[in-house]
């Protein structure tokens, strides 16, 4: 299994400059941000199924963009997995012929370029060979993070999240994960926004993990732009001797 980093910043104009967007195999994109734009329109057909994350722009931005460019170069529809709460914001929100077309619509309700798949917490969905799990966290209403597994070994993706020590209570039972990207948006100066805001700070993320083994790997993504430097600076100087390395738009990683 290949995974291939798109986009993993917090937002505009810091080190990393696209938003989050992970590519498995190709074939399966987990969260739809501008990372997304980095793709030529042969390998956005080829994306088959969507996972998104939370409905916030800088997760679903490039999926509208996805949608309409994939159009009449597919022939099925793109499937897009999410909690019934996300799926109803963004079509209410989104897909509403307002902000974007209705692309579960479009060209006809018969075979539309796009269609939904609601995927509760702790729901998994087979896809060519790899599993793909959801569970609960704490951001936005529905958020969800996604455990991606092979027959030997995977990751975990957060997406954008706040404490939720009932995350890390189930990874300690997955034998077989290697690596876990999670969020830490602001650095400790920051520590009330990122309550408020529903993110992880340095402080608030070594809390939380504190019981997973150090073998799994923690890679830090959705840094925000500007921080980059001292929020790493931070998980590193009170991590408590686990290593965290930044994520970056390019890193591919074999499972
Ligand atoms: N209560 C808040 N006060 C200030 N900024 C916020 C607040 N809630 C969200 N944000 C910002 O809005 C952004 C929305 O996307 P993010 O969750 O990536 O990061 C969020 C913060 O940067």
């Amino acid at each position: 299994m290949k995974l291939q980093v798109l986009g993993c910043a917090g937002g505009i104009g810091g080190r990393e400059r696209l938003t989050t967007s992970l590519l498995v195999d190709d074939t399966i994109l987990l969260d739809a941000g501008t990372g997304l734009t980095s793709l030529d329109v042969e390998k956005l057909a080829r994306i088959d199924h969507v996972f998104i994350t939370h409905s916030h722009l800088d997760h679903v931005a490039g999926l509208a963009l996805l949608v309409d460019a994939v159009q009449g170069r597919r022939s099925t529809p793109v499937t897009v997995h999410a909690t019934e709460r996300i799926v109803s914001s963004l079509q209410r929100h989104l897909f509403n012929w307002v902000l974007w077309p209705d692309f579960a619509m479009i060209p006809d309700k018969a075979s539309p370029s796009m269609q939904w798949s609601v995927i509760e917490h702790g729901a998994t969905v087979q896809i060519n060979g790899c599993s793909l799990t959801s569970h609960a966290v704490n951001h936005t209403v529905g958020s969800a993070a996604y455990l991606v597994q092979n027959e030997r070994s995977g990751f975990l993706f957060t997406g954008d999240m706040a404490s939720t020590p009932a995350l890390w209570e189930a990874m300690r039972e997955e034998t077989r994960l290697s690596k876990i990207i999670v969020d830490c948006s602001f650095s400790d100066a920051d520590m009330e926004l990122a309550a408020r805001s529903m993110h992880f700070c340095p402080s608030s993320l070594i809390e939380d993990i504190h019981a997973v083994p150090d073998a799994v790997e923690f890679l830090i993504y959705h840094l925000k732009p500007g921080q980059e430097d001292l929020i790493m600076q931070q998980l590193e100087t009170n991590g408590r001797g686990r290593a965290f390395r930044a994520l970056k738009c390019g890193d591919v990683f074999e499972f």
